[in-house]
């Protein structure tokens, strides 16, 4: 449903954020883009979303290209980017047309999907972060995009919170069968998450290679099949994983 053919993001000031990447992305799969920092993955996300242009290559989404591709995406953040005057519910119904009950029933859907029923009239300074991610992802669930990008969505919120959110998170991705590509730095949550890892190196950032997770979910967090994973993609990204 998404294919990048030899994409590359090269900015203004000649800075190239990555080169040449060529993946596609079948329907209701979640993808995890990893990689050390600065390889490019956030600058890949804004591509893919259409918020900037790729300098080289052509992206496809469901036979679409160029701006008609950013009407198709959703996206959340690290920071739930609420609107702070407004309340949950209308934070969640702002993307909708049509009319304001519809709007109103349709939001209400996902507020109670992502587990904040009775927090409808909340405004977003009442609630944790936790509580404030859940509404970013009602409301980038609400407009049912074709697929949903996430840019790190849990490394701001505690362990534990993380934990609950990601659980949510496939939860909602059973209900919703959305497709996901998803930035991040924490191997066990990609591991956790996904069905296949995008894993970058270099600056530049170029894909180093795809891993797929073989494991069938439920998933147990941490067990052996998924600890060796974890230390293959260490391997690939030169990091021994192993103190002294
Ligand atoms: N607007 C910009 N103009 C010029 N260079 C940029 C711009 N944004 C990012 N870069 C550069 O592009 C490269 C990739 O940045 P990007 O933020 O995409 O990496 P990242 O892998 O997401 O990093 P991190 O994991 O640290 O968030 C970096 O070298 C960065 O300095």
């Amino acid at each position: 449903m998404l294919e990048l053919w030899d994409v590359s993001r090269v900015f203004e000031n000649g800075n190239t954020a990555f080169r040449e990447i060529t993946f596609t992305a079948q329907k209701g799969e979640i993808i995890g883009v990893l990689g050390t920092s600065g390889c490019g993955k956030s600058s890949l996300l804004r591509v893919i979303a259409g918020l900037d242009q790729a300098s080289t290559g052509r992206l496809v989404l469901n036979g679409s290209e160029g701006e008609e591709i950013s009407k198709k995406v959703g996206v959340i953040f690290q920071e739930p980017r609420l609107m702070p005057w407004l309340s949950v519910i209308e934070n969640v119904a702002f993307g909708l047309k049509g009319r304001e009950a519809e709007k109103k029933e349709k939001a209400s859907r996902f507020i109670k999907l992502v587990g904040l029923e009775g927090f409808e009239n909340h405004y977003p300074r009442q609630l944790s972060g936790g509580m404030a991610q859940r509404v970013a992802i009602a409301r980038s669930l609400v407009t049912r995009p074709e697929i949903l990008l996430l840019d790190e969505p849990f490394s701001a919120l505690d362990a534990f919170t993380k934990m609950q959110l990601q659980d949510l998170l496939l939860k909602v991705w059973e209900d919703c069968g959305s497709t996901m590509i998803m930035v991040t730095h924490d191997i066990d949550e990609a591991l956790y998450l996904c069905d296949r890892l995008l894993v970058m190196r270099g600056q530049p950032g170029v894909l180093s290679c795809v891993v797929d997770i073989t494991q069938l979910r439920p998933r147990t967090r941490g067990n052996a099949e998924l600890a060796r994973q974890k230390q293959q993609i260490l391997d690939i990204l030169d990091i021994t994983g192993k103190a002294g």
